[in-house]
C-alpha cells in the first residue's frame, strides 16, 4: 500500500517495494497518456535515463502493453549522454532495449539526439527538433513562458540530487535562455551531455521524479523537506512546475530520511 503525502506543490507516493512502485508508476503514466490523447490527440513525454527505465518496465506488460495508445506517443529525452546510440551509456539505447523494442511506439516519433556532432551542436539541433514539434502542435506551449509544455517529464535523481544532467553547483542550473543546453564536464561519466534546462522542466503539465534506494535518502530529504536556508539546494529541489503537477515516487529506503513519515517494519 502506498503512503501518500505532500502539499499543494507536490504529491509524494511512497511505496513498500519496487514492485508496488512500478505498478503505480505504470498506472500514473497510462492515465496521463489517456488524458493527453483525449485532449490533444498525442502524448509528448520526455524521458531520463538511469534506473527510471527499469522502473517503467511494467508498461511493457499486460494490461498496459495493449491498453496504452502507443501510436500517439512522442518521445524526447530530458537529458542524453553525447555518445553513440549503440553505446552502453546512451539513454536512447537504454530506453530502446528496455521499452521501445517491446511496445508499438512509432519509430519516427522517437526523437533521439544527433550523436555524430559535438555536445554544443547536439543541444542546439535538439532544441530545433523541439521547436518544430511545438510548431506542429505535437508539443504544447506554455502560457506563462516561451517554453514548450510537455505532457509529462519523467526524471530520476542521483544521490547528489541531480536531475536530468543538471548537477549541483553547476552553471547549467542558471541557464534560462535556452530550452536545451550542454555540458562537457559532468561529474558523473560520461562528461558530455545535453539537458533540458530548468525553465523547460518547470513548464511541463506533469513532472514525475522517481527515486529508489537508501543512497538517495539524504538528497530526497534535501529536495523535499522544509530544510533551512543553510542547507544545500539540490537541483531536484529546483523542480517546481509553474502550473503543472509534481509527483514524487519513492520506495521506503529512499524516503527513510523524510520528515514526518514513520514506517513500521
Ligand atoms: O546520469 C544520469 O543520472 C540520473 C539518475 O540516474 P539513476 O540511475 O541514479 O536513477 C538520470 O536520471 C539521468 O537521466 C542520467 O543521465
Amino acid at each position: 500500500m502506498a503512503l501518500l503525502g505532500g502539499n499543494k506543490d507536490k504529491e509524494l507516493r511512497i511505496h513498500e517495494n519496487l514492485d508496488e512502485l512500478g505498478t503505480d508508476l505504470a498506472d500514473y503514466i497510462a492515465e496521463l497518456s489517456e488524458t493527453s490523447v483525449k485532449e490533444r490527440g498525442v502524448f509528448a513525454v520526455a524521458l531520463s535515463g538511469g534506473s527510471l527505465i527499469g522502473l517503467m518496465g511494467k508498461l511493457c506488460e499486460a494490461p498496459y502493453n495493449k491498453t496504452v495508445d502507443w501510436t500517439k506517443w512522442y518521445i524526447l529525452w530530458a537529458d542524453e549522454r553525447v555518445v553513440a546510440k549503440n553505446h552502453v551509456d546512451s539513454n536512447y539505447k537504454l530506453a530502446k532495449d528496455g521499452l521501445f523494442s517491446k511496445v508499438p511506439i512509432v519509430p519516427s516519433h522517437v526523437n533521439s539526439i544527433n550523436d555524430s556532432v559535438s555536445a554544443e551542436e547536439a543541444a542546439s539541433e535538439y532544441e530545433f527538433v523541439i521547436r518544430q514539434l511545438v510548431k506542429s502542435r505535437v508539443i504544447g506551449v506554455s502560457d506563462t513562458s516561451d517554453c514548450p509544455k510537455f505532457d509529462l517529464v519523467l526524471l530520476g535523481m542521483g544521490s547528489d540530487g541531480h536531475v536530468a544532467s543538471l548537477f549541483p553547483n553547476h552553471s547549467v542550473l542558471d541557464e534560462n535562455n535556452e530550452w536545451v543546453t550542454f555540458i562537457t564536464d559532468s561529474p558523473k561519466p560520461p562528461p558530455e551531455r545535453i539537458t533540458f534546462t530548468l525553465p523547460v522542466i518547470n513548464s511541463a503539465s506533469n513532472v514525475a521524479i522517481v527515486v529508489t534506494g537508501e543512497n538517495k535518502a539524504e538528497a530526497a530529504h534535501l529536495a523535499i523537506d522544509d530544510v533551512g536556508p543553510d542547507c544545500i539546494v539540490v537541483p531536484a529541489r529546483m523542480v517546481q512546475p509553474t502550473k503543472g503537477k509534481l509527483v514524487w515516487f519513492l520506495d521506503k529506503p529512499a524516503a527513510s530520511k523524510l520528515e514526518g513519515f514513520q514506517f513500521s517494519d
